[in-house]
């Protein structure tokens, strides 16, 4: 669209030529118009039948009749909210905000993002100086349940998630909000997510037992957005990070809560070890098949007979022709978790580093196809830890000391994407930023937290159904089963 300075269309002093080109740019103006309205009707179609239903009845039956009908709907929500709080909470009220707030930020955003720099200019074209330079435009405003305000927003060429992303501190300010954050769209498309207030602030319960779980989406926490934060258990492994009181714990203790129903039915087994002797997992020693707190070779045995289980399962899989392990109780999902990686080889001789090193690269290498899944927890994802980061396809950034670690775990440009772990508040523990599969989007999450009368009762109403069965293992350890 041209918004060059108006030039004359016809060349002449003429009146009539005058009153010619008064009545082309009128109609023009008025075609321009009616795109627009039609187009805005088209965006928002239900506010645009109300308003066309209301034009309609004030015509045919008048004003006071307008009068009547407001009052109507009035009471007719007031009644809904009164009557019926959370189902208007949940359909009514994201509507209703989304209205009132839309001009809120359609007359506010221009004067935001071009104090911000968000502005594409044509330095040169053609030889001549550009005339012209584009905003973000935003396509539509969006409130959701839990009170997140979303500005979905064309970019113009030129600019970039990335450069809309590097912006958010100052658009936050300039929006009246608290935090902003970039989640990519379609190409040319992103969502400007501003959040008002700290909708993870408060303790989250965990989620009741379920009669069944799919290992491919655990419940653990809540989304940002409101959202049940679902973790995948089948074909990863999950690095949690996070300085010492972030919340590793709950993370972990959420996601055995909600496995809880495949522990019990046998299709998930737990090995866990806990190098720092037993503190954080001995409370939910009937969950695990295996649990190791003692000496760095006997967690060394352990990583091998997993490694040795490994083996078997990869055997197994050629001979069937298969290339992934499907899980049943006679050959159970197995979930290996190490509390403190850093710690498993921080104080163990030389020769045992190395074999706990090997063991653990062959997991994480090999053990995804055979229905093998590593989680660990660190607390300082430094050079020692960072090696093994890329084997680790989910990374959970808790509250972390600084900016570089948040790419430590998330990877390079992650913090610049939005991810501020270091910034967590040390008063909300269980707060992370969780990279979404497949794509660049990093969310805010919390994991829910079980307190000890919690895990105490989901040891006992979840334990392991039998002993280890594992025939491999045991030829390693002489026999020894755990
Ligand atoms: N999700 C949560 N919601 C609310 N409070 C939590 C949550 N997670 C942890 N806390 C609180 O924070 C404290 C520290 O948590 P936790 O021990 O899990 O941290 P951590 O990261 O495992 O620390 P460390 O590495 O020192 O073991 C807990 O005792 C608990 O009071």
């Amino acid at each position: 669209m041209d918004r060059s300075p108006a030039r004359p269309m016809f060349d002449s002093d003429d009146p009539l030529s005058i009153v010619l080109e008064g009545i082309v740019r009128l109609g023009w103006a008025l075609v321009r118009a009616i795109g627009a309205i039609l187009l805005a009707a088209a965006r928002n179609p239900v506010p645009a039948i109300i308003v066309v239903g209301l034009a309609i009845e004030g015509y045919v039956l008048g004003s006071r009749f307008l009068i009547w009908t407001a009052i109507g709907v009035l009471l007719a929500l007031i009644t809904w909210r009164l009557a019926a709080p959370s189902s208007f909470a949940n359909t009514a009220h994201p509507r209703l905000a989304s209205i009132a707030a839309a001009p809120w930020y359609r007359s506010r955003w221009a004067k935001a993002a071009s104090r911000n720099g968000l502005v594409a200019s044509d330095h040169q074209f053609n030889g001549r100086r550009a005339e012209q330079s584009r905003l973000p435009r935003i396509r539509r405003v969006r409130v959701t349940r839990a009170g997140v305000h979303t500005l979905q927003l064309s970019l113009p060429a030129g600019l970039t998630p990335s450069h809309v992303a590097a912006q958010c501190d100052g658009l936050a300010h300039a929006l009246k909000c608290r935090e902003a954050r970039v989640v990519e769209d379609r190409p040319g498309r992103v969502f400007l997510e501003l959040h008002r207030r700290d909708v993870l602030a408060p303790v989250i319960r965990p989620s009741p037992p379920k009669g069944q779980v799919d290992l491919a989406a655990v419940p653990v926490g809540r989304h940002e957005d409101g959202e049940v934060w679902y973790m995948r258990l089948l074909g990863t492994h999950v690095l949690v990070a996070g300085a010492t009181g972030a919340g590793k714990g709950s993370v972990l203790w959420s996601l055995l809560n909600g496995a809880a129903p495949a522990i019990a039915s046998g299709s998930l087994e737990v090995w866990a070890i806990d190098p720092k002797g037993g503190m954080e997992l001995r409370p939910g020693l009937p969950l695990f098949a295996r649990f190791e707190d003692g000496s760095a070779e006997q967690m060394c045995l352990t990583l091998e007979h997993l490694v040795t289980l490994k083996d078997v399962r990869a055997r197994e899989l050629a001979e069937l022709g298969a290339r992934t392990h499907a899980a049943t109780p006679a050959s159970p999902h197995i979930l290996l978790v190490v509390d403190e990686l850093a710690t498993l080889t921080a104080f163990a001789e030389r020769t045992i580093v190395r074999r706990i090193e090997q063991a653990l690269g062959l997991l994480l290498t090999q053990g995804r196809a055979c229905g093998i899944t590593v989680l660990a927890a660190v607390q300082d994802p430094g050079k020692d830890v960072v090696v093994w980061r890329d084997l680790f396809p989910t990374r959970i950034a808790m509250r972390l000391d600084n900016p570089i670690q948040v790419d430590m775990v998330l990877g390079e440009g992650a913090r610049d994407l939005g991810a501020t772990a270091d910034h967590i508040s040390e008063l909300t523990p269980g707060v992370a930023y969780v990279r979404v599969e497949g794509t660049r989007t990093q969310r805010r999450v919390r994991a829910s937290y079980l307190t000890d009368a919690d895990i105490a009762e989901l040891a006992v109403r979840s334990p392991r159904p039998t002993p280890v069965r594992l025939a491999a293992a045991a030829a390693v350890e002489g026999g020894e089963v755990a």
